[in-house]
């Protein structure tokens, strides 16, 4: 029975609806038809749940503690915790407002500023001043009645003009009704009502906007306006309330006594931050724009005072110049932090180096390690003395010493046992007062030098001509670019020797200015960096100065570039001895300078840790195949030092403008008779002419005049650059070297021997040394080996 029923139903439901009655059926479901035979979606299982969750959680975690997120959070649980202080703090500045509002009256009614101007006037005895004040106390109290009468009598004329309009006004109202008037009087009325609804609404709001606005106006009249009082303090660092902060860097330079600064603040200024006071490694920077006038230089100048007013030590506060003489940038040191030493050297147990990594030198003020740049760089080490340059030069050749293909040289102008030690690792070295020394020394540079143009000719030939050694290159077998790294302690002896002292500072710029891409790198070291002592080429164009402890700022920028004195960047606040260990230095990283607490290796007091780290360093080379380039070799036969002529003539010119060639002749005979004893003026204009020099006539003799040698000179040197790069020390320094990391434990390969593949001098016997002897060359009188050599000989060890 049901069937026909349901049919009938289905019928209905579908026939067309047109023409007639709809019947309604029941609710239309939408739905879908499932084929079981395709497959399905799965459901969600916890599984996957769970690790959605997961990323989500992670990604949550990651924003929470990412930079700004800290930052912030610090803001607000800095504000948060402040908020007390800081809403008394706004109660006291509305209270002040006011009350300053009302003494800025009362003086303008009691004319305070005129009566204090004649008062003024009568204790000078200016009778005629004090009239005048009196006179416009007098004139101005007249026209304030005056302007006040004219107020009020406009008051009144008003109010008897509207007091009648609106008297009839209300009694037309009253007594007629609205539809009855005229249309113009009633659109009065409607007019009249709207301007009474606004009031209504107009007027509570401004009984709640006012006193607002009137608090704000009050808060800001009675803002604290001593400097630095802003409220926009930033910590992103816990204990915030101990570290430095904006408002005391503020204070602190309002105290300097700089006049153009202490006028900005008293007109209210408000010093813009460049980079808000941050943790900085061990301290705090800042950075801030100077207003007009100021200088980072005048405030640098008054560095202790800086420092005192924020509470910290001369060392601890560093003001220096930013990108632009206007900018400071300041950074001062937690307390105390820069008391404790740097530590043991990290290798000074395990470890190798790879010098194109660089060196573990020393802990910044940030309290990173730094790794020191060695390759395309070159070095000069100075203080006063016993303050650990020789401590540093032996770090930075011990880094060396553990890359087994590195070959170094070492040259101690003066009787110190401080690189005794390195004997069995070191390719050449002398140590002592005597000429034969200064001499090695001398050829040593020259050596490098050749060896310099040797390695140029080479990498010329290289595919793809590269511009530099690399570590790739020194690996390669039988190119003999490996690393080498001469170091001169007490330098300015084989400077100022009187024999060697000129040829060696020559031959010494031009291998700074050239070498450093060749992998030729120069270590020194000395007491005394006065132009005298240092030629000032030498100076200029290190790209890595250090200082230790100096006396005064000649000696600071000797070593550190010139101007960095003036910039705040001061050896000088290095205390002699308190900070023996420490050193200003430029160039070892991209920061301006680098305040260093260098690592110490000991080597004094029947302590030694620098003998294990050579015999480390020894055994490392003979693990890898290679011998050892060591002093206890036989001398090789040396190139005779070239000598250059046309320096030779600048020198005699002796800074006359111009000079008899038979004067110069003379000279050069006395400078160095070996060289020039024979010399004739055929020889002179012979050795002159290929830098476009020669004798002019001037007054009917023929002389040199010392514009043209300049010239010269300036010519060579510009060329000399040209294909050395030549790195001025300020504008294109080498590239720095790294922070924070130490160098890689191990190199990837070991590194086959190259060492003897070269040819410069002439082969010598090759021993194996003995690490643990600490042998003595055999002839320690002689000049040791020259650059390895050996013309062919057996490859690899
Ligand atoms: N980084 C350091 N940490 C701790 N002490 C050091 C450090 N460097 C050097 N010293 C100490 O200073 C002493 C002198 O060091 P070093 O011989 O290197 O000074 P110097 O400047 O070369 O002296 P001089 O000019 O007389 O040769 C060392 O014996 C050592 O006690």
């Amino acid at each position: 029975m049901s069937e026909p029923n349901r049919e009938n139903h289905e019928h209905n439901a579908l026939a067309p609806a047109a023409g007639r009655d709809v019947e309604h059926v029941g609710p239309v479901l939408d739905g879908e038809l499932i084929d079981d035979t395709l497959p399905q979606p799965r459901g969600r299982t916890m599984p996957d749940r769970v690790s959605a969750w997961r990323r989500v959680a992670d990604a949550a975690g990651r924003v929470w503690r990412s930079g700004p997120m800290v930052r912030a959070r610090s803001l607000v649980a800095y504000r948060a915790r402040k908020a007390p202080v800081d809403v008394l703090r706004l109660v006291w500045f509305v209270a002040r407002g006011n009350w300053r509002w009302l003494v800025k009256f009362w003086n303008w009614a009691t004319y305070a500023d005129l009566r204090a101007d004649a008062r003024r006037a009568r204790l000078a005895g200016d009778a005629e001043a004090r009239r005048a004040a009196q006179e416009l106390i007098r004139s101005d109290a007249t026209a304030r009645w005056a302007k006040l009468g004219i107020a009020v009598r406009r008051v009144v004329i008003t109010v008897r003009v509207a007091a009648p309009v609106v008297g009839v006004l209300w009694l037309v109202d009253s007594v007629m009704d609205r539809a009855d008037m005229w249309p113009w009087l009633a659109d009065v009325y409607t007019g009249v009502e709207t301007m009474w609804s606004a009031l209504r609404v107009v007027v509570p709001l401004l009984l709640v906007v006012v006193p607002v606005v009137w608090a704000v106006a009050a808060a800001f009249e009675g803002r604290d306006r001593s400097p630095g009082a802003g409220w926009l303090v930033r910590p992103d660092r816990d204990d915030a309330d101990s570290w430095i902060d904006e408002r005391m860097i503020s204070k602190a330079l309002a105290h300097l006594g700089i006049a153009p600064l202490d006028r900005f603040y008293r007109d209210g200024g408000e010093l813009v931050y460049t980079v808000a006071a941050r943790k900085d490694g061990d301290g705090t920077f800042a950075q801030v724009r100077l207003p007009l006038g100021v200088t980072a230089d005048m405030v640098a100048a008054r560095r202790s005072k800086l420092a005192a007013n924020l509470g910290r030590a001369s060392l601890e506060t560093w003001p220096t110049k930013g990108d632009e003489d206007g900018v400071l940038d300041l950074w001062v040191a937690d307390k105390g932090v820069l008391r404790g030493g740097a530590g043991g050297w990290p290798l000074v147990a395990d470890g190798q180096v790879d010098v194109f990594e660089g060196v573990p030198f020393g802990l910044s003020q940030r309290g990173t390690v730094i790794n020191a740049p060695l390759l395309g760089v070159n070095w000069l080490i100075g203080g006063r003395p016993g303050q650990g340059k020789s401590a540093a030069l032996r770090t930075l050749l011990l880094g060396a010493a553990l890359d087994p293909t590195a070959e170094l040289w070492a040259f101690v102008m003066g009787e110190s046992p401080d690189f005794e030690p390195f004997r069995p690792r070191l390719s050449r070295y002398r140590m002592g007062m005597d000429d034969s020394v200064a001499e090695a020394a001398t050829q040593a540079l020259a050596d490098l030098l050749t060896e310099m143009e040797r390695r140029g000719k080479i990498l010329g030939e290289q595919p793809g001509r590269p511009p530099k050694v690399s570590r790739k290159l020194a690996d390669k077998a039988g190119l003999g670019l490996h690393p080498l790294v001469c170091g001169i302690d007490e330098c300015h002896e084989l400077f100022q020797h009187p024999k060697y002292g000129k040829k060696a500072a020559e031959l010494a710029v031009r291998l700074i200015k050239r070498g450093r891409k060749y992998g030729i790198v120069l270590l020194l070291a000395t007491q005394s960096p006065t132009k005298d002592s240092i030629p000032r080429e030498v100076t200029r164009n290190v790209s890595c100065g250090v200082a230790f402890s100096v006396a005064d700022q000649v000696a600071n920028d000797g070593l550190l570039g010139s101007g960095k004195y003036a910039a705040g960047i001061r050896a000088t606040e290095l205390r002699i001895n308190t900070d023996r260990g420490t050193c200003v230095a430029v160039g070892v990283t991209d920061e301006t300078f680098e305040l260093v607490r260098t690592f110490y290796v000991p080597f004094e007091d029947g302590a030694d840790d620098v003998t294990p780290v050579i015999g480390r360093a020894v055994a490392l080379i003979e693990e890898t195949g290679r011998a050892v380039e060591s002093s206890a070799r036989p001398q090789l036969d040396a190139a005779p030092v070239v000598a250059d002529h046309l320096a030779d003539v600048a020198a005699v010119l002796d800074g006359e403008k111009r000079v008899r060639t038979q004067v110069v002749l003379n000279r050069l005979a006395r400078h160095d008779p070996g060289e020039y004893g024979e010399w004739t003026f055929r020889d002179l204009t012979a050795a002159l002419a290929p830098h476009g020099v020669g004798p002019v006539k001037s007054d009917g003799n023929k002389v040199i005049r010392a514009d043209d040698v300049a010239a010269a000179l300036a010519r060579r040197d510009r060329d000399d650059a040209g294909s050395g790069d030549g790195d001025g020390r300020d504008a294109g320094r080498d590239p720095a070297g790294t922070q924070g990391l130490l160098p890689d434990g191990s190199l990837p390969e070991s590194p086959r021997s190259d060492q003897r593949e070269h040819g410069s001098g002439t082969p010598g016997t090759r021993r194996r040394p003995d690490p643990g002897s600490g042998r003595k060359p055999a002839d320690s009188g002689n000049a040791s080996g020259s650059l390895p050599d050996d013309g062919g000989g057996g490859r690899d060890g």
